[in-house]
Formats: C-alpha cells, structure tokens, sequence
C-alpha cells in the first residue's frame, strides 16, 4: 500500500496526517502504530486522517450539529486508540486543509470530530504573538466541565494522582474538554522538572476511559493581565508529549477553578514544545497557537520482505 503521508506539529505535539478525502484508508490501529512508530515508522504522537463527513460513520453526530461541517477530523492516539478530540491536532488539521486548498484560510473552517463541531479562524499577522513566523489558529474548543461537579470545586479536586518520583500532596480535578483529563498543581517548577513521566501517573479513583494526566506550576499573572502557567502531561494513549492542547484547556481551567471567581480570563500556557493561549470564556475555552507542515512524501508500506 501507498500512502501520501504528511508531517505537522503544533508546539511539538506531532502528527502524521493523512488526505482520505473519501474515506478509502482503512486506517487500523495496527497501521496507526505502524505509522506512528518513531523507529520502525514514520513517527508522531499520534495519526490523522481528513476525511469527507460524508464518508465518515463517526462524523454523524457533529454533522447533524452542523450541516456545514464538511470535513471530520479522525484522530488516533500513537498506541492506535482513538481519542474524541486534538486541541494542537485541530490546529494542524486547519494548516492542513489550507494546503490541500479545502479551506482557503479565511472566516471559519467548521470541523467534525468525534467531540462535535470545531471552528478554527487563522490569526491575522498582527494578532500572532509569536515571532517564529509560523502561523497561529484559534480553536473554539467548545464547553468544558467538571464531572467531579461542586464537590470537586469545593474540596479543591475529585483525584489522587501518584507520580513516580514525586511526592503530591494536592488532590487532582478532573476535567472533561471533550476528553478527559486529570490536573494537579505542583509545589514549584523543580518538582516540575523532577517528574518522571516515563510511566504513567496513577489515577484514584482510575478514570472509565482513561485520562490524560497535566502536572502544573501557576506562573502568577504577567503585565498583560492574563494567568500563565507551565505544564508537563502524560498523554492518554501515547506518554509524555511535549504539548498538549486540550490538556493546556484543562489546565488553565483547572487553575481558575483553584484561582476563584477573580481569575484571568486568558492564560498562557507553556509546555515543553512552546506556548499556547488558552481563553476560558465562561463555559467554554478558546485554544490559540502555531501550527506547522513540515515535510510530506509517498510512503509504501508495510515493505514485503523478501
Ligand atoms: N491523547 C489524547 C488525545 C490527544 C490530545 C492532545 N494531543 C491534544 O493536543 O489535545 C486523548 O487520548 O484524549
């Protein structure tokens, strides 16, 4: 088989995306593995595939929200799971059509995914805080929610995390931005450091469906009013990424939610890969950063051996 395969990132968090526009790959979480393998393969935290809604069994809900949701965005975790929802997937997806010339990168592309309908506008150049020159999306991300409900908020969590190397003595909240996640607050940015995430993080009680795990170190406010943080995350499905967009919205939920009813509205995430801007609008959060192609070619494979 012959795939033309291509390579994107946003803040570091990378996929290998594939153009299906009719849904012919039968995209298996065998092959997934196989092209998400950084040795054997072609290597990325996860797979991507842009298909037609139209050919797209899991597309059905997001279309019946949106006629207009054209395009689904299937997303697979590297281990071949499939997750609901890539905040930096998103964005990439957004660069993606852009180049395919499915969306000619003005007003909104309006997506399916398998969490409902996303809307990405690309930033105007004067909007862009970033000087690397890479181009920026904005993702409205949709609603975000505590399953731990009042309680959590109340009792400052709904979890215990464990992670080795580290002693924490906070509890975690759990928060849904249309895949789960679990946040707790570390002591300083050395505790940051000495996480080891080379294992997953420990979750009491263990998450239904799994979690994604964000440790974090409010920063405070900066002289723009707005909340920064830094984070490190163990992703559900693939381990430690360096970026994690829905896990920045957890986040910077996560640490409003502890920060109480005066909290910036508007945070900046850092991550390993970079920065992120994470707007918390009363129950729905916005994601703002960088997405970048980076290579593409043929690709045939599994080679038959011989
Ligand atoms: N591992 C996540 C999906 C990818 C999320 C992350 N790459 C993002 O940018 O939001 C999960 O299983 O829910």
């Amino acid at each position: 088989m012959t795939l033309h395969v291509t390579k994107g990132h946003g803040t570091r968090n990378d996929f290998v995306l594939l153009d299906d526009a009719d849904g012919a790959v039968d995209l298996t979480p065998a092959l997934v593995r196989a092209l998400a393998d950084r040795r054997s393969g072609v290597g990325g935290d996860g797979v991507i595939r842009l298909v037609r809604s139209a050919a797209a069994d899991d597309a059905a809900a997001a279309l019946a929200e949106d006629p207009g949701a054209a395009w689904f965005m299937d997303y697979r975790n590297a281990d071949g799971s499939v997750a609901e929802m890539c905040g930096n997937g998103v964005r990439v997806v957004a660069a993606f059509a852009e180049r395919l010339g499915v969306w000619d990168g003005s007003g909104e592309l309006v997506l399916a995914t398998r969490a409902g309908v996303r809307r990405v506008r690309r930033l105007p150049s004067h909007e862009v805080p970033a000087e690397d020159g890479a181009p920026w999306y904005e993702v409205e991300m949709g609603a975000w929610d505590l399953p731990g409900g009042p309680a959590a908020v109340d009792d400052g969590g709904d979890a215990q995390v464990s992670v080795a190397g580290l002693e924490v003595a906070r509890p975690a909240l759990s928060v849904d931005v249309g895949n789960p996640h679990t946040v707790v607050a570390l002591a300083d940015l050395g505790s940051l450091a000495q996480a080891d995430l080379t294992r997953a993080p420990l979750v009491a009680p263990a998450p239904p469906h799994g979690t994604n795990v964000e440790l974090v170190v409010p920063l405070g406010e900066g002289p723009d009013g707005a909340g920064r943080l830094r984070m490190r995350v163990h992703e559900r499905g693939v381990g430690e990424t360096e970026s994690c967009g829905t896990g920045a919205c957890a986040a910077a939920v996560a640490v409003r939610t502890w920060a109480g009813a005066h909290a910036p509205e508007t945070w900046w995430v850092e991550v390993p890969g970079g920065t992120v801007r994470v707007r918390v609008v009363g129950g729905r959060v916005l994601l703002a950063g960088p997405a970048e192609l980076t290579f593409e070619a043929d690709v045939a494979g599994p080679v038959a051996t011989r």
